[in-house]
């Protein structure tokens, strides 16, 4: 069975495409999120295709939303998630959203985020993360919300939101507080600090440092192979019960969570940190 090339099946919404082993070629696949189901273990491998650097806007929101929701309608047995780019798992939210959008477009971008947030971290079937490459602030946050993570060696990690001039959402805060040792918790969050794999998987922040994509995959795969042996209704209420805080916060205050983000990123401070470094991402060449 060939799993690398992308074959023609039904589409699921206009940006979901499922990839599987029906023999009708296409030539390239557009869809912002593509789907590739292993019908031997039932794995579902989604990846972010908003190339070049799969920077998150509605649209990739709205994708990981729809496959997330595409994977518990199949019962999935869990979810790899990753990247069609050969050296970025995502560059987190998107400059030109930050840069050019008003109260509106952020309240929608925030909004979109919020429940591909509760898709995955609320997914009834654990998540992987295979990091083949840079996975820098909302990309960092996206794989820290799965349940396991393998990083390719020679890329940076981190949530470095506050060097983009925005104050750090609750629910990172939250969930870096768990993840990370307390101390490296506060610098990192405070600093926006960029890690290799190695100094990640020291501080929690990765679970696996692997040389390529496809070891990433080998261990994200013998990490979902530990749920085949136990009850999964068993494993999602403990993950619930520890996940709840988050979960319910974000449930409970959604209205106030959006505020609180547009109110963080249209602050004169935040809106000049933004330009200058909009401005430098753009002059780098
Ligand atoms: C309760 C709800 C919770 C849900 C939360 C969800 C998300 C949490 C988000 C919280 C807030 C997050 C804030 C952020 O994420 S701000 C973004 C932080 N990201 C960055 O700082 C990364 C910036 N980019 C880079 O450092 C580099 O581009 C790179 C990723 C290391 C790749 O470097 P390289 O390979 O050299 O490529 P280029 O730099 O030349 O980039 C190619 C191309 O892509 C454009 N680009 C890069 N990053 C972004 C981006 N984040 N948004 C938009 N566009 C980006 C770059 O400008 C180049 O474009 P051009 O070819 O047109 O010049």
């Amino acid at each position: 069975m060939s799993r690398n090339i992308l074959f023609l099946s039904k589409t699921i919404n206009s940006n979901v495409r499922r990839l599987c082993t029906t023999p009708t070629p296409v030539q390239k696949a557009e869809k912002l999120v593509l789907i590739d189901v292993n019908d031997k273990t039932g794995y579902g491998t989604l990846s972010m295709n908003r190339l070049p650097v799969n920077s998150l806007n509605v649209e990739l929101f709205n994708a990981l939303s729809d496959a997330y929701d595409e994977m518990e309608k199949n019962k999935s047995r869990g979810v790899i998630l990753t990247s069609t780019s050969p050296k970025i798992f995502s560059a987190g939210l998107d400059i030109n959203d930050l840069y050019s959008g008003d109260s509106k477009s952020w309240s929608e971008l925030w909004d979109a985020s919020q429940e591909a947030f509760l898709k995955i971290y609320d997914a009834s079937f654990p998540s992987a993360a295979a990091i083949n490459g840079h996975a820098i602030g909302g990309g960092c946050f996206f794989s820290m919300i799965c349940d396991y993570r393998a990083m390719v060696k020679g890329y940076q990690i981190g949530l470095n939101e506050i060097q983009v001039g925005i104050a750090l959402p609750k629910v990172l805060v939250m969930i870096m507080g768990k993840l990370l040792p307390r101390r490296h918790a506060e610098i990192s969050l405070t600093q926006g600090t960029l890690y290799s794999p190695e100094q990640a998987s020291k501080i929690n922040l990765v679970d696996d440092v692997v040389v390529d994509k496809a070891e990433a995959i080998i261990k994200c795969e013998a990490f979902l192979n530990k749920f085949r042996k136990i009850p999964m209704d068993a494993v999602n209420t403990t993950k619930r019960t520890i996940r709840r805080e988050e979960i319910d916060y974000i449930r409970n205050n959604k209205q106030k969570d959006i505020d609180d983000f547009v109110k963080a990123v249209e602050s004169v401070e935040a809106q000049n940190t933004i330009k200058m470094y909009y401005q430098a991402l753009k002059n780098k060449k």
